[in-house]
């Protein structure tokens, strides 16, 4: 686990002391869009035109917001036009590697580099900061269109259309605002929320995460037993949104992040909406539970020092979810 500074890697854990001991996630830095004709969209600068064969994703299995992007890949048919590189589960004092000695690891299947933090730094020498996946690289420009997966799932919500003939809509003009009233909470309490009591370095940090954490958990519980999805009948990006961070709660949040008040399974709508969405096209062929697994007991020295792996429950994605 480390960071670039001007361009230079460092091994360092998270600085949570000048935060009372608290997890502050740094903002992304790329935040460029890709365009159906290439115009500039709403940061960053214009050139990115939608075609295919153009971009690469980098990716982990393991990272729920890595897995987002993942989902939309699939969604939209955008598989044979946008490729992908899977970094190893493993991520130790390298950060990010292309090693490809598990099975779903790659390799950088682009300029077979060993690192991520080199993507970066090819991108922008000088880079300082965090070296996160998603990497949304332009193979024309040779740089970094976007490091943000909640902007790059809008990207491939509609950008690729007229490329692909695929014009589902995940985010659906007239849900807008209702949309992000429910991506703030769930992304302040649970999305993020896991990470704020799994890497809190203070009593103080956790119990002010883990409170709001199991307060959003029973709020959705109950949203859940009226509708099918968050919005209604309407599938949107604030579902699959959720979903990647609910298929980790189980095996790896609730134990490991200490999110241990209860377990997904002990909510009967959520845990039969996490398998809904599991069974759907872009669920269980995005999931891949080795790395998930793998990846968050090995790559947290500070709280599985010796790395062992526990043995979780079984849970069966595939049981009947009876909410068609
Ligand atoms: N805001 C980013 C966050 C991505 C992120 O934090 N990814 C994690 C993996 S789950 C990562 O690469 N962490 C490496 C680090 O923080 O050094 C996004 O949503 O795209």
């Amino acid at each position: 686990m480390g960071l670039l500074v001007d361009g230079t890697w460092t091994d360092a854990w998270y600085d949570t002391k000048n935060n009372g001991g608290k997890f502050v996630r740094a903002a992304s830095q790329f935040r460029n869009w890709i365009t159906p004709d290439g115009s500039a969209g709403p940061s960053g600068g214009d050139g990115f035109q939608a075609q295919s064969g153009r971009y690469h994703l980098y990716v982990s299995y393991a990272c729920p917001w890595a897995h987002r992007t993942l989902i939309f890949r699939s969604l939209k048919g955008l598989e044979p036009h946008i490729s992908i590189s899977a970094v190893h589960p493993e991520m130790l004092g390298d950060g990010w590697t292309f090693q490809t000695d598990t099975d779903g690891a790659t390799g950088d299947t682009l300029y077979q580099k060993e690192f991520a933090h080199q993507i970066y730094t090819r991108a922008d020498p000088a880079y300082s900061g965090r070296v996160t996946v998603p990497i949304l690289w332009d193979k024309e420009r040779n740089t970094i269109v976007s490091n943000e997966s909640a902007e790059i799932i809008r990207m491939f919500n509609s950008a690729f259309d007229a490329v692909t003939g695929n014009t589902t809509d995940y985010w659906p003009e007239n849900d807008r605002n209702a949309i992000e009233d429910v991506n703030m909470r769930i992304y302040d309490t649970f999305n993020n929320g896991v990470y704020k009591c799994g890497f809190a370095t203070s009593q103080a940090a956790y119990d002010t995460a883990i409170g709001p954490l199991f307060d959003t958990l029973d709020w959705l519980e109950e949203r859940l037993s009226h509708t099918r999805y968050l919005m209604g009948a309407r599938l949107t990006e604030a579902d699959w949104r959720l979903f990647t961070t609910l298929i980790r709660f189980d095996p790896v949040y609730h134990l490991h992040f200490k999110c241990n008040r209860k377990r997904l399974i002990d909510y009967p709508n959520l845990w039969a909406y996490t398998r809904d969405l599991f069974q759907h096209s872009g669920g269980a062929q995005t999931v891949n539970f080795a790395h998930i697994v793998r990846h968050y007991h090995f790559s947290h020295d500070t709280i599985n020092p010796y790395r062992i792996i526990p043995i979780n429950p079984d849970l069966d994605h595939w049981a009947p979810h009876h909410r068609g």
